[in-house]
């Protein structure tokens, strides 16, 4: 395939390495080959030019926790703690979903991740074959998974089966934009030696896995009094710890967790607005970076959150923890783009250097206008992404060197049909019906 040469005003390629000036970023079969300040030197004549000297090049946001066909219960059921809502609204809710509504629903979070500046992001959820059809149409790159639960042997062997036949099917399809993880729910919804199961399964097909772990006080006291250890204990006596693992929220965590999931490697997907909007709590985040934890930003499903806007968690990741702690350091902006990007990428499995702009990475790109009044003025470019722009400044998004935004339109979405097709649906799913 031919090169590819994308000319910007400015370009932030990590949280340490800022131009604020314009340059160039080259790519070709998806991946950048160099990026530069001034005018790229190479001959012109053999590239593509794509020229855009009014924005500024930032990596695709990566999305380390989510739902994605939750958008179809965006606003189902607010103003609940966790288990009210999941049992009284979720589960209800869920139990009406159909292949069909997950396609759809998996579009619209698409739609919205594109629309925002998100370049990959993580799922677990059901109809798994669905969601990752929409996927693959919409062009983004994603961490699958089918959720697991193991109430009793039925689901128990479904999830296995479920996991297996997807992993077949899915696993790095979409010339290479979709992994495929494992997804056991949470320690509270599988049992120890489920999740030993799922252990051993994951080492067999060489993936790794994501869970929901301590996600709530309940939760935690719950695990004590029923297993005698926190839930992040329990993974590991389960054997899951020993795999590759992304686990969502952490909130409530002792030391000897933290110091755990140090020691084990274990990804973080931090949920700050899904964490105040259940009432969960405020991970400890300072404390894990501090222990050296790869920690990721996620927005969870939209009927928590209720929207997909990374842009919103980045800064809520940057702000909350100054509020909490009274410490206007805790979380410092370059900390924050770096949880949404480098750090995200990692969380998510990808190789080494994705989600940064230097050669190397997948060419997954996001242009914000620098004509936007959130550039105006411009000091500190960084600043300025984190604290100040947001998912209204997206004009342009590439995934793997292909474009999904065009200045503001949407390449591969047929989005009326989208907005048709949800419609339909809500008359089936919401609350009346
Ligand atoms: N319940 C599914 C398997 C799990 S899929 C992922 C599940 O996680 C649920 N979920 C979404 N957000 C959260 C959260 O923050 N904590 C716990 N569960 C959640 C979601 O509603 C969905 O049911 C089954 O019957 O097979
Ligand atoms: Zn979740």
């Amino acid at each position: 395939m031919s090169q590819v040469l994308l000319e910007v005003g400015a370009l932030v390629l990590s949280a340490d390495a800022v131009i604020p000036e314009p340059g160039y970023i080259l790519w070709q079969d998806g991946v950048i080959l160099a990026v530069g300040r001034g005018v790229y030197p190479g001959p012109r004549d053999q590239v593509e030019v794509i020229s855009r000297p009014r924005a500024v090049a930032i990596p695709g946001l990566v999305n380390t926790h989510g739902h994605a066909a939750m958008t179809l219960l965006r606003g189902i059921g607010d103003d609940l703690p966790l288990q009210a809502w999941l049992t009284e609204r979720i589960y209800p809710t869920e139990a009406k979903l159909t292949g069909e509504a997950v396609y759809w629903g998996t579009l619209l979070a698409c739609w919205e991740m594109i629309q925002s500046g998100t370049t990959c992001f993580t799922d677990m959820y059901f109809f798994m074959h669905d969601a990752a059809r929409a996927v693959e149409e919409s062009g983004l790159r994603a961490v699958l998974s089918w959720g697991m639960v193991g109430f009793d042997e039925q689901n128990r062997t479904q999830g296995i089966r479920n996991s297996r036949s997807f992993h077949a099917q899915w696993h790095r399809a979409a010339q290479g934009r979709i992994q495929v993880t494992l997804g056991p729910h949470a320690p509270y919804t599988c049992p120890p030696d489920y999740l030993a199961e799922v252990a051993e399964l994951s080492a067999e097909l060489g993936v790794p896995i994501q869970i929901h772990l301590s996600e709530t006080k309940r939760e935690v006291d719950e695990c004590i009094a029923e297993h005698g250890c926190t839930p992040i204990r329990l993974a590991e006596r389960c054997g899951l710890l020993n795999r590759p693992v992304l686990a969502a929220h952490c909130v409530h965590l002792t030391e000897e967790d933290i110091a755990l999931l140090h020691e084990r490697d274990v990804r973080v997907a931090h949920n700050p607005q899904s964490n105040l909007k259940l009432a969960s709590g405020v991970a400890p985040v300072v404390e894990l970076l501090r222990a050296g934890v790869t920690v990721g930003i996620g927005t969870d499903g939209a009927a928590s959150n209720n929207n997909l806007d990374l842009f919103e968690e980045l800064r809520l990741a940057a702000t909350l923890h100054k509020g909490v702690r009274q410490d206007a350091t805790a979380v410092t902006a370059g900390e924050a783009f770096t949880m949404a990007t480098s750090a995200g990428a990692r969380c998510v499995f990808l190789p080494d250097g994705h989600g940064t702009l230097n050669p190397g990475a997948a060419a997954d790109i996001v242009l914000l206008s620098l004509d936007s009044v959130h550039f105006l003025p411009t000091y500190d470019l960084l600043s300025n992404v984190v604290y100040a722009a947001g998912a209204g400044d997206v004009t342009d998004v590439f995934v793997a060197g292909q474009p999904l935004l065009r200045q503001g339109e949407p390449v591969t979405l047929d989005v009326e049909r989208i907005r048709h097709e949800v419609r339909r649906l809500e008359a089936i799913l919401g609350p009346q019906a």
